[in-house]
């Protein structure tokens, strides 16, 4: 597998030309968000210059082109997940609307007392605070599956947890703070074997290895753009055909509808029924634009790159004596990202300092407060990669841990 062409790659991101105080910006917040590539910025950019309107099968042109534009960017979504067409694929705001559709459309409808939701420890809050509050309106109790020492799921305790009270496991496919790649194929396999859905959280998946809900047997799988090189404000559920067409719409309006008389309505086919009124037609093509992009790299190339930068960051950043680092140790299940702090310094101060170093990482709890807790930390700093980053932009990050030890330490 040849690696990436980085020099050829950033040349189609200019924000990251961009300096402040004379220091070019090395951003490694990608678990945050992700850049925004030429490419993606100009399909926008086309088609809001040349075939914006509104969607849903308007009689004129322009219409039908924003329409076919936006019922295709479904099926390439589709594809590129190996989902079985876009009945399948729903376009919402972000990962957190794609929980709380299921949670809303199936959950508050189909839990009761008695029932259980498992989830993990390590759950961010978009499906660990969605599915604690289903859990509270309907009776259902909730459960975690722990976290062991090395930052990976204890799979024991999974096989002990899920029972055939068990309705649904909801569980992130790759930790955003830990990096921990879970096993979602075997969580899916023995969600089944008690008749529970499993509902797997791909923001930090889809955008970062190859992914293919169909090998996994998701029943749901969710992401977001922006965090795969696409735009803001677009987010998929994939959700099994099947069940998709049993679940009633939570959100109601025009677009989702087959008939309406004063007395009643009736919903229309999938996917429009879980998308009412004006959708995210700009967006979709952007989104439309980034899964080519990704393609054209490949996913398997893309996987290879950050976890070889996770990896000497890991490595880096281990040599040193002050730094602890979550999760497991870097390998295949460790994604591109790499959490730590380092010893008397509070992850905002160690932050600010790599500011000051023009380096953008994240400090604080990347909304997995629990986590946190359990780790016996307020916060941590996190470092995440994606396909323009360099080995360089690693050292420069370790070298800028001397300055905080000057100043904190
Ligand atoms: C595993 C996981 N699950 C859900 C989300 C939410 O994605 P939205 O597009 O914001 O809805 C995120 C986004 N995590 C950002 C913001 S906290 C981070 O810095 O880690 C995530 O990492």
């Amino acid at each position: 597998l040849e690696s990436l062409d980085v020099e050829a790659i950033r040349q189609q991101f200019p924000i990251l030309q961009r300096e402040f105080d004379g220091q070019q910006v090395v951003y490694l917040d990608n678990a945050a968000t992700t850049q925004t590539p030429d490419p993606v910025v100009n399909a926008m950019s086309d088609y809001y210059r040349e075939y914006n309107a509104n969607v849903h099968r308007g009689i004129h042109h322009l219409s039908q082109e924003a329409s076919i534009a936006y019922e295709e960017a479904h099926d390439r979504v589709a594809e590129f997940i190996n989902a079985d067409g876009r009945e399948e694929i729903v376009f919402t705001k972000n990962t957190t609307e794609a929980e709380n559709l299921v949670a809303y459309s199936w959950g508050l409808n189909e839990l009761e007392p008695g029932d259980e939701i498992v989830l993990t420890e390590m759950e961010h809050h978009a499906s660990l605070v969605t599915w604690q509050q289903i859990g509270k309106r309907t009776g259902a109790d909730v459960k975690y599956i722990q976290v062991d020492e090395t930052g990976r799921l204890d799979m024991d305790h999974a096989r002990e947890l899920i029972t055939d009270d068990t309705e649904i496991v909801s569980a992130v496919h790759v930790s955003n703070t830990l990096g921990t790649v879970n096993p979602a194929a075997e969580l899916t396999e023995i969600a089944h074997e008690h008749d529970a859905f499993s509902f797997l959280d791909g923001a930090q998946a889809v955008p970062n290895r190859p992914v293919d809900v169909d090998a996994i047997d998701a029943d749901f799988y969710a992401f977001s753009g922006h965090k795969m090189a696409g735009p803001t404000g677009i987010g998929v559920l994939y959700g099994k055909r099947e069940l998709l067409e049993e679940m009633e719409p939570y959100l109601y309006g025009g677009g989702m509808i087959r008939k309406v008389t004063f007395e009643e309505s009736t919903w229309g086919d999938l996917p429009w029924k879980f998308e009412p009124g004006t959708p995210p037609i700009a967006e979709a093509v952007g989104l439309h634009a980034a899964v080519d992009w990704l393609e054209e790299i490949g996913m398997d190339r893309v996987r290879t790159h950050e976890e070889a930068l996770a990896a000497y960051a890991y490595d880096r950043l281990e040599a040193e004596d002050d730094v602890e680092i979550y999760g497991p140790e870097a390998g295949s299940d460790r994604g591109g990202l790499v959490s730590f702090n380092l010893e008397g310094v509070h992850a905002h101060d160690l932050t600010s300092i790599m500011n000051d170093h023009t380096i953008a990482v994240r400090a604080g709890d990347h909304c997995t407060q629990p986590l946190h807790d359990k780790l016996g930390v307020p916060a941590s700093t996190r470092a995440s990669f994606y396909v323009y980053n360099t080995r360089e932009e690693v050292d420069e990050l370790v070298a800028a841990l001397e300055d905080a030890r000057q100043l904190f330490a």
